[in-house]
């Protein structure tokens, strides 16, 4: 499996199924999505996100492995998730998902994928920087305890990262030589100084990362 980042902004993801399962991954995908979640019962804390102003819509149903294409066909997701208790159920969203050619991502089985499955990883992010980590469906347990130790591993790399892609384009317009700007930018990234000054104040890493660039740019 390849790791991609799928922008899923105006896309619709339809969750079969509205058990702790699905509610997390209904949770995950609305921060971007439209979702619809399928369900003839839904998890407390699901409603509660739901009569919120969000972006989810709980639909009480009991789509059955007969019924389960038309509801994809009324719903039209980019993204089917199978997170029913049923396997059959799973079974036939994953190959009605797959006959219609969206992705499809089965939350009760970890090996064995048809081709266009996708697994949701574990991700943790700090501004624009986003770790996605995957134990290639072995173990989501392992997955979620290095997620927790990741994150405090990235903290402050948002910053980093609004820093230097500034800097990058202010080189970029000043007309420096993309080897020296690349040279600049690694030097400003691998600096404990700009690292230190940005857990200080956007302009105290700043000016951090100015003394790293004289010494590299001829400005
Ligand atoms: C990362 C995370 C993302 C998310 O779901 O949001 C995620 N599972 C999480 C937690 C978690 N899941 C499970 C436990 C209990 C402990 C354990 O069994 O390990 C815990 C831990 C907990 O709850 O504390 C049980 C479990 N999970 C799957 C099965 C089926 C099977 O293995 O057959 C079973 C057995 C069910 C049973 O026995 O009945 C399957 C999948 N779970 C995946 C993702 C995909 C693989 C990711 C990878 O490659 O590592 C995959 C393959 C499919 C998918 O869902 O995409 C999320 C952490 C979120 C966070 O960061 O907090
Ligand atoms: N991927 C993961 O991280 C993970 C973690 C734990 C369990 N699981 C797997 O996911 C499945 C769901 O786990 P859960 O804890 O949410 O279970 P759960 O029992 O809490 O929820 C299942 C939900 O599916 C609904 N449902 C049942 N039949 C349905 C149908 N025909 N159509 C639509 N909805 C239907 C139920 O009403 C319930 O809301 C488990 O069977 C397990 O294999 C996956």
């Amino acid at each position: 499996m390849i790791p991609l980042y799928h922008d899923l902004s105006d896309e619709t993801v339809l969750v079969v199924g509205g058990g702790a399962v699905g509610r997390r991954k209904a949770l995950n995908f609305a921060e971007e999505a439209r979702v619809v979640v399928v369900s003839p019962a839904f998890d407390d804390e699901l409603c509660e996100a739901a009569a919120a102003p969000s972006s989810i819509e709980l639909v009480r149903a009991l789509p059955d492995t007969e019924t389960i294409p038309e509801w994809i066909d009324r719903v039209s997701p980019a993204l089917v998730v199978a997170a029913t208790d049923d396997r059959a159920v799973n079974a036939a969203a994953e190959a009605a998902a797959l006959e219609a050619g969206l992705l499809v991502n089965r939350t009760d089985v970890s090996g064995g994928r048809d081709p266009g499955s996708v697994v949701v990883p574990a991700t943790v992010a700090d501004g624009p920087v986003r770790v996605a980590i995957s134990t290639g469906g072995r173990s989501p347990a392992l997955s979620k305890t290095l997620r927790e130790r990741i994150g405090s591993e990235i903290e402050g790399a948002g910053a980093m990262a609004e820093l230097t892609g500034t800097l990058r384009e202010e080189l970029s317009e000043a007309g420096v030589d993309p080897s020296t700007r690349r040279e600049a930018i690694r030097r400003v990234v691998r600096s404990e100084g700009v690292w230190k000054g940005l857990q200080k104040g956007r302009s105290k890493g700043r000016n951090e990362a100015n003394n790293v660039i004289e010494e590299v740019v001829d400005r």
